[in-house]
């Protein structure tokens, strides 16, 4: 049966909090809201992000895929960002990761990826061009999103503009603190120079879905989600998006002082709805 004809959707136009028990509660609930989309959309172009975080969605949507529940065959995937400078191949270059993680898992061919050329001569170029050919793949259906404990998205860090395009920008010490433990726990291997999508550009992907978890994120999320939306805090540009999901569990949920509500709210939703 067809499910009701919604009078509103709930929680749409408005940043929508789910709070889970745990990231892989979290990871399932995502991957279910992405095999929705593509039962709707088989072709989707998927935007998605590195980090430790998303990792439990990939898991999920793999094991989805794996069960026969989702045919992600024709799915498209699209890189968030990219440092600058490593070599073509490194194995913690966000290309690689997402090769790794989310192309092969779900047995995608490489042709299904698109990512920014982060070892190009000229940065500038490759930065448009990226923005070009995600316009010109339709743009993004859903981007998942994580967290920097400074609040940035992508490699937006604070002060990024909030219309900002696909760009180079230079991290912060802390973000490469953050990283280094992806480089043997050597800052000095971190570059100090990445690509990424600009604020402007993430908020052209048709659903936002930022994933947060652990206790370390709750400043970051709070501020997000109560705070003003301000440069300094990236993320909180979110609430100027028409369909944002924010995923958190217990811990990521903890400086949430609407925190009750949107559990009620989320309990009462109609389940057909989805995220
Ligand atoms: N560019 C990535 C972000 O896309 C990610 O959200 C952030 C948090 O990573 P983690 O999920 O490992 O905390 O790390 C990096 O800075």
């Amino acid at each position: 049966m067809d499910p009701p004809r919604p009078l509103h959707q709930i929680g749409r136009h408005s940043v929508e909090v789910v709070i889970v028990k745990d990231a892989k509660a979290g990871g399932e609930l995502i991957a279910d809201g992405i095999a929705g989309l593509l039962r709707r959309k088989p072709d989707a172009l998927l935007g998605v992000a590195t980090g430790s975080t998303p990792i439990p969605i990939y898991d999920a949507l793999t094991a989805q895929v794996a069960a026969g529940s989702v045919d992600a065959s024709r799915a498209r995937i699209a890189q968030l960002d990219e440092y600058v400078g490593l070599p073509a191949g490194h194995p913690e270059s966000y290309r690689s990761t997402v090769l790794r993680q989310v192309v092969e898992p779900l047995g995608l061919s490489q042709e299904a990826f698109m990512g920014p050329d982060g070892s190009a001569e000229d940065v500038l170029a490759a930065c448009e061009a990226y923005d070009k050919a995600l316009a010109e793949a339709g743009g993004v259906d859903l981007q998942i999103l994580g967290i920097g404990t400074d609040g940035h998205i992508g490699f937006n860090e604070p002060c990024s503009s909030l219309a900002s395009r696909t760009r180079i920008k230079t991290l912060t010490e802390q973000t490469r603190v953050d990283n280094a433990r992806f480089f043997d726990n050597d800052i000095e291997q971190v570059p100090h120079h990445v690509i990424t999508q600009g604020i402007g550009t993430i908020l052209e992907a048709r659903h936002l879905v930022l994933l947060a978890t652990g206790e370390g994120k709750a400043e970051a999320v709070a501020q997000t989600v109560e705070g003003p939306v301000a440069a300094l805090v990236p993320a909180s540009a979110l609430q100027l998006h028409p369909h944002a999901t924010i995923v958190v569990d217990e811990a990521a949920a903890s400086k949430l002082k609407l925190a009750d509500y949107f559990r009620h709210t989320f309990a009462n939703k109609p389940a057909w709805q989805g995220i």
